[in-house]
């Protein structure tokens, strides 16, 4: 378990995580959301005791990270893939941190086996691609057998079989009963993977909820109608409110009007347009995407904004 407890970290008078309480469970994966620059990697630093907290607190599994007496046995974490050294082999880089951890040596190759690396333990890492160095970034965390897990963007720049693989990794160690925590800034890359989400916007939580209450809660639905005839649009729209229905009427000019309907079903705008005598040219129901509800949710809290209205 990651216990986030107001925790609030200033670079000078830039407050980049902000009274930022949260609790990663164990036995479920948990993503970490957020736009660029919104403080997942420093509020991660920050649970791996990389850097200090300008005020709050962190624990992981009951105490600070920097207290425990192996913390490799505790949290297995993977910041930065190609933070490396080159010139050593996987097998050797793996060996170097078993050592220093006093894990034994045996681990180094069943880690290597879990991460499909068994037949380039003997290539240097610098020669690795992306997804190689993914996962031997991966093979890293997972060195001390940890019981939490922790991962900056791990699917970043991965091929779809490489994403697919950490999917089937990840969920795989949280039904082992650990602690999983993957930070992204992509919702599609965590609709799949993760059970819970955590979403932060400059440094605040946005939301701290699980993953099919977020569907039920913020992917709503409407139709959308477009007449064959113009000037049809507000006749229609008015039995249609009178239904019960939220309509929004944009008058299409010469190939009839358009409009967005909230509240009812397509067969039940069907059904009232044949009441009616309206002849409809479209009729079809969209639903707002995890993406879409995602963005709308942080769209007030994006740093660099392309509209220039999230400045800093
Ligand atoms: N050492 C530092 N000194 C000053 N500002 C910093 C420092 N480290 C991070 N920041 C700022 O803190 C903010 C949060 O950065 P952080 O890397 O934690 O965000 P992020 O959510 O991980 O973003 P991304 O998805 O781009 O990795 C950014 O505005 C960044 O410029």
């Amino acid at each position: 378990m990651i216990v986030v407890d107001q925790l609030t970290k200033s670079y000078g008078d830039k407050v980049v995580v902000d009274h930022l309480s949260f609790t990663v469970r164990p036995g479920v994966v948990t993503g970490f959301l957020g736009p660029n620059g919104s403080g997942k990697s420093t509020t991660m630093r920050m649970i791996l005791g990389l850097d200090a907290p300008t005020s709050g607190t962190v624990t992981v599994a009951g105490r600070a990270y920097v207290d425990a007496p192996v913390p490799m046995r505790t949290v297995g974490a993977l910041l930065d893939a190609k933070a490396v050294h080159g010139g050593r082999t996987a097998r050797n880089h793996l060996l170097w941190l078993a050592h220093s951890n006093g894990i034994p040596a045996r681990r180094v190759d069943e880690v290597l086996a879990d991460v499909g690396l068994k037949g380039a333990a003997h290539r240097r890492a610098g020669t690795f691609s992306l997804g190689m160095s993914q996962r031997l970034g991966i093979a890293a965390a997972l060195l001390g057998d940890p019981e939490v897990l922790m991962l900056d963007e791990p699917v970043n720049g991965l091929d779809p079989e490489g994403i697919l693989w950490i999917r089937t990794l990840m969920r795989r160690l949280a039904a082992e009963g650990r602690t999983v925590l993957l930070s992204s800034h992509l919702m599609s890359e965590m609709a799949l993977t993760a059970d819970h989400l955590i979403v932060i916007g400059r440094g605040r939580l946005i939301a701290d909820t699980g993953i099919e209450d977020f569907v039920r809660t913020q992917s709503d639905s409407s139709v959308l109608v477009h007449t064959a005839e113009a000037g049809d649009g507000e006749r229609l729209a008015g039995p249609l409110r009178a239904a019960g229905a939220e309509v929004a009427v944009e008058e299409a000019g010469g190939d009839g009007d358009r409009l967005v309907v909230t509240d009812l079903t397509g067969a039940q705008i069907g059904r009232i347009a044949v009441a009616e005598g309206i002849p409809l040219a479209e009729l079809s129901p969209r639903h707002t995407s995890l993406e879409e509800a995602y963005l709308r949710m942080t769209r007030d809290s994006v740093e660099y904004s392309v509209h220039g209205e999230g400045g800093a």
